[in-house]
């Protein structure tokens, strides 16, 4: 059984008083996340990836669908239930100093949660409890950073707090929204260790939002990935397949557009993909049919007409209406240059 199960959700968001300044952040999207497994969403910026986060966590209300937990549906959920699960899915911001409020002690921010739902009933409980989790995200002695305040510490610091916040509520469920994008390099991979390591010790389930495909392939390397496009799921596999052999277009492009420091490990699709424009259409003027056709090298008129449907092939899910076509020509490719 899914710990969460979305089915069929959109959220629309107002940009002007008008019915045509509507846009669809996301769109008819379906996903479900099995307890303790590791999911990286990626796309381009804009593509509504923080909006399916936001969506996931309960913040945003989906103007069409339902977000299943355990069955129920979140949004039928009432008082303490709903809050119950608000406590349930944590999310981690990119931002780590606008996450945190910067007039309180980082002990004042983190103990009123326990507070808040009785998790702590006094200080020194609430210190025991922060003191197990900053000592778990390398954080000691705990002493030393529960009486500062966010100024007095460094990005990678507040990103450790962030994140001791959000298991000291014991969630099921982490959406990590660009955690380590705000972080030095040289960083980043201890804080993708710390996140793989809460996801083994306490089965935590992880959506890891992020643009950049490197620190995806990197936290999720046993788990899947979804690639979104102006709104709309577009691909989706476990990530090695998925990133081994890209079978979008859109995908095939973005993963062509990585820079490998070592090129000897190049995937096969490091070919550039000759997209027919670079730029992403406007969501407030989007296409007709595929929304990737105006950039697509493959497009015909069925393209420009019909809106292709997630389908089945090759272990995944992809929304092309030419995918069988797409990767026959590629093997064909490959077969050329090998020979
Ligand atoms: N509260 C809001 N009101 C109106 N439009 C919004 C709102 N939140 C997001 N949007 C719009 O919805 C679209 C998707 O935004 P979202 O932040 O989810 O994308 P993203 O993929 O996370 O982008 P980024 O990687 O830049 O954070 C964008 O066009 C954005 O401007």
């Amino acid at each position: 059984m899914s710990l969460i199960e979305i089915q069929n959700a959109s959220i629309e968001f107002n940009t002007g008083k008008k019915k045509k300044n509507k846009i669809g952040a996301v769109v008819d999207l379906d996903m479900s996340i099995d307890e303790g497994e590791i999911i990286a969403v990626v796309g381009e910026s804009g593509c509504g990836k923080t909006t399916l986060g936001k969506m996931i966590a309960g913040i945003h209300k989906p103007t069409k669908g339902r977000i299943l937990y355990n069955e129920k549906d979140i949004f039928k959920l009432k008082g303490k239930q709903f809050k119950d699960y608000r406590l349930s899915v944590q999310m981690v911001h990119q931002d780590s100093y606008a996450a945190l409020n910067p007039n309180k002690t980082i002990y004042q921010s983190l103990s009123l949660p326990l507070f808040q739902h009785k998790i702590a009933r006094n200080h020194n409980q609430a210190i025991e409890i922060l003191t197990e989790f900053f000592d778990e995200v390398g954080l000691n002695p705990a002493s030393q950073f529960l009486e500062k305040y966010p100024h007095q510490l460094s990005g990678g610091q507040r990103q450790r707090i962030l994140l001791a916040r959000a298991l000291s509520v014991k969630p099921k469920l982490i959406v990590a929204d660009e955690p380590v994008s705000m972080v030095d390099v040289s960083l980043r991979i201890s804080l993708l260790d710390l996140m793989s390591r809460m996801n083994k010790k306490y089965k935590i389930s992880f959506v890891y939002i992020t643009h950049d495909l490197g620190t995806a392939r990197y936290i999720a390397s046993h788990g899947r990935i979804m690639v979104m496009y102006l709104g709309r799921l577009i691909e989706t596999n476990k990530i090695h397949e998925a990133i081994k052999s890209p079978k979008h277009p859109y995908f095939h492009a973005l993963i062509a557009a990585v820079p490998e420091a070592d090129p000897s490990t190049r995937s096969e699709y490091v070919n550039k993909l000759p997209l027919r424009s670079l730029d992403m259409p406007d969501l407030l003027n989007l296409p007709t049919g595929c929304k990737f056709h105006p950039r697509c090298p493959y497009y015909t008129e069925k393209c420009v007409e019909i809106e292709p449907k997630l389908m089945e092939y090759d272990g995944g899910l992809v929304a092309c209406h030419y995918v069988q076509e797409i990767n026959e020509k590629r093997q064909i490719q490959k077969g050329a240059i090998s020979s």
